[in-house]
């Protein structure tokens, strides 16, 4: 196996008014890379709706946590037109950059072309309700995304109950490309990981269990040892 476990607490359960204390708090306490959740909801006229009802953070507020640190910055992009915010991103010090298929169908080959001449690291997320094959052309291109997200809830909000049907998707992509890249995202944490891991997830995505942990880094800790232990069964 070559894909290691990296461990992302989400940002968007974090204290906002510290952002960088508390980007801090989460490297001191083992995080691997800082998930940033990136939600505007602009109307969708294809979609018919927004994407999500959630508004976050934009690329201000990248390039001033980029000031106070190093970290790998993952940022999930839930907008409705990614492509306007590939430069935007790029020049404030993002590090990933994934893109919903659901918002991309038409453009993804420009998108991951834009975001690598950006320096970033492409990467594809898919909705609960979006079929895993939609990713396969993304994941076999010949400039090819290096990541693809699985949303275990959907996306616009922290806290929400994970969803274990959407497992056969990573079991699918983890026996397809045994080196990618497998995140996922929502509902993580003690009681949800083994099956996250053991289905061959290796970057993790966690908001409210370790924001809201008595102590964050047992839980980081407890995640990382699932996927270790994970990868030793496939
Ligand atoms: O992208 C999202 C929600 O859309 C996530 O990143 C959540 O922020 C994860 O939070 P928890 O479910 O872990 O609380």
């Amino acid at each position: 196996m070559g894909v290691t476990p990296k461990i992302a607490p989400s940002m968007l359960s974090s204290d906002f008014a510290n952002l960088a204390s508390e980007a801090h708090r989460m490297l001191n306490y083992g995080a691997d890379w800082l998930h940033m959740d990136i939600m505007v909801p602009i109307f969708h006229l294809f979609l018919c709706r927004h994407f999500v009802s959630n508004l976050t953070m934009g690329a201000p507020v990248i390039e001033s946590l980029r000031k106070h640190t190093k970290a790998y910055l993952d940022c999930h992009l839930m907008v409705t037109n990614p492509l306007d915010y590939v430069e935007p991103f790029g020049k404030a010090g993002a590090s990933g950059f994934t893109f919903h298929i659901e918002t991309s169908k038409d453009n993804w080959k420009e998108l991951i072309e834009n975001i690598k001449s950006l320096g970033m690291r492409p990467g594809v997320a898919i909705k609960p309700g979006t079929s895993v094959e939609a990713v396969y052309p993304l994941v076999e291109a010949e400039t090819p995304v290096e990541m693809v997200l699985v949303m275990t809830v959907e996306p616009g909000f922290g806290g929400q109950k994970f969803m274990p049907e959407t497992m056969d998707k990573v079991r699918i992509l983890r026996k397809k490309y045994p080196a990618l890249d497998i995140e996922v995202d929502g509902g993580l944490g003690p009681s949800t990981i083994d099956m996250a891991a053991l289905a061959g997830a290796n970057c993790i995505v966690a908001g409210s269990s370790v924001f809201g942990a008595p102590e964050p880094a047992q839980v980081i800790s407890l995640l990382r040892n699932s996927v270790e232990k994970a990868q030793l069964t496939y």
